[in-house]
């Protein structure tokens, strides 16, 4: 685990505290307890720099939730428990800048809280554009925002919130007004969703005229949800956190459909997805490309001699030769598709501006290929690969075609080759 986080957990109940200090280590946070509103006054004092607090509500020495005007007052982002579950204390909790407060009524609260300590820890990895005519309704949702951790940018209408979402690739959410000069929320939705999916980015649309009328509008443009600007705190935090979530599970189970489980390299669907928008892009800046099948030399011996093991080594060492080769020349290169179509088999995708320095890398990345060293147990495993290549002739599935042809070329001719 990363380098644990201080946290102060302010709870008059031994079994109680207990269970969020376990909870809380669990979500990388190193807990001190304090028992009392005193105590928690003393470690407040010392040196000691709590990021976080979980404060309960009503404790014997601080029964109207004086310890949470303490630790705020210390600078402490604070989380409210309470057993008092009415709508009074919900206000009065709710008017101080807590970043929850959490009535203690089932063993729900315990998860609720697990989820609530792990997600802060990872929004400082998310970073939300809030886009609003007015400063001081923008500061607000900042302000909201900045409490649970996130990251944020801020744009005072769409064209400049576009500008924003060009320059900070880890946007993950846009939060956006409607009534705004240059171009309307609605407007600026549609322009959004022209360039990024719904699956890498998530919208929720504020307005203070006509929610009703307004929301299936954004909806129907391309928002995610919806929320009126009268919004109650709890609804906003749900709404941000959901989306976000469901963006991520999204990505997540992409992930796990589009890459191999052994190399981390894109799997053989996922080329297929990718190559032809690539091709596209090629063309249109008349660039030169070509296609190479690599298949590894023998490799049903590596696997006969060592073991299964071992043959994933070299499978999983032939990805990273090939990723660390074109990354390193990536300054004269854009990005190249490198996936494993299967077993020991690879295909490439790469392009730049003329192919006979494409033809060049090739050879290269055999030669490479052919120095790697696997360590495994007290062995080193060396080995070779043939290469077919295919150029810029035709359709995606022709070119794997010839490039597979050129490979059985190279495996007949005696292997460790590169063939046309
Ligand atoms: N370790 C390991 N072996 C795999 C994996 N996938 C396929 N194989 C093995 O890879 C071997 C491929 O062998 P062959 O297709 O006969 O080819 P080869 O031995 O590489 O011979 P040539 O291609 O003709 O040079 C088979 O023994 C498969 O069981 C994998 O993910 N891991």
């Amino acid at each position: 685990m990363d380098s644990l986080i201080p946290m102060l957990v302010i709870e008059d109940s031994k079994p109680i505290a207990s269970v969020i200090k376990h909870i809380a280590y669990k979500a990388g946070y190193q807990v001190d307890i304090a028992s009392s509103y005193a105590q928690a006054q003393a470690l407040l004092k010392s040196n000691k720099t709590y990021q976080l607090a979980s404060v309960d509500y009503n404790l014997p020495d601080a029964q109207n939730g004086e310890a949470v005007d303490l630790t705020l007052s210390h600078q402490v982002p604070s989380i409210v428990l309470t057993g008092r579950v009415d709508s009074e204390t919900r206000e009065l909790i709710l008017k101080r800048s807590v970043i929850d407060y959490i009535p203690k009524e089932t063993a729900q609260t315990y998860l609720y809280l697990g989820k609530l300590l792990s997600r802060l820890q990872s929004n400082k990895k998310v970073r939300i554009l809030v886009v609003d005519d007015s400063s001081s309704a923008r500061s607000y949702i900042c302000k909201l925002l900045k409490r649970h951790h996130f990251k944020i940018s801020e744009a005072e209408n769409g064209a400049q919130g576009l500008v924003k979402l060009q320059q900070f690739s880890d946007i993950k959410l846009v939060i956006t007004d409607h009534e705004m000069p240059v171009m309307s929320g609605i407007r600026f939705v549609s322009e959004i969703r022209k360039r990024y999916e719904k699956d890498q980015l998530a919208i929720i649309a504020l307005s203070g005229a006509n929610a009703s009328a307004l929301s299936s509008r954004f909806i129907q443009n391309g928002a995610n949800d919806f929320l009126p600007k009268s919004f109650c705190l709890e609804d906003f935090y749900c709404r941000v956190n959901q989306n976000i979530e469901n963006t991520e599970y999204v990505n997540q189970i992409q992930r796990l459909a589009n890459i191999d489980y052994l190399t981390g390299l894109i799997n053989r669907q996922c080329f297929f997805q990718k190559a032809p928008k690539l091709i596209k892009r090629i063309k249109t800046n008349e660039q030169a490309f070509c296609i190479a099948m690599l298949d590894i030399d023998h490799f049903k011996q590596v696997n006969d001699q060592y073991g299964h093991d071992a043959g994933d080594k070299v499978i999983k060492a032939t990805a990273d030769c090939m990723t660390d080769f074109f990354a390193a020349i990536k300054h004269t290169q854009d990005e190249p598709l490198i996936a494993r179509f299967g077993g020991e088999e690879f295909c490439l995708f790469i392009y730049g501006q003329d192919l006979k320095t494409l033809v060049k890398q090739i050879e290269q990345l055999r030669k490479k290929i052919a120095k790697v060293k696997v360590a495994f147990e007290d062995k080193l495993i060396q080995y070779t690969v043939s290469i077919g290549v295919a150029v810029e002739v035709s359709m995606l599935d022709v070119m794997i075609t010839q490039a597979d042809k050129a490979l059985y070329q190279s495996k007949q001719s005696g292997r460790n080759k590169v063939s046309w």
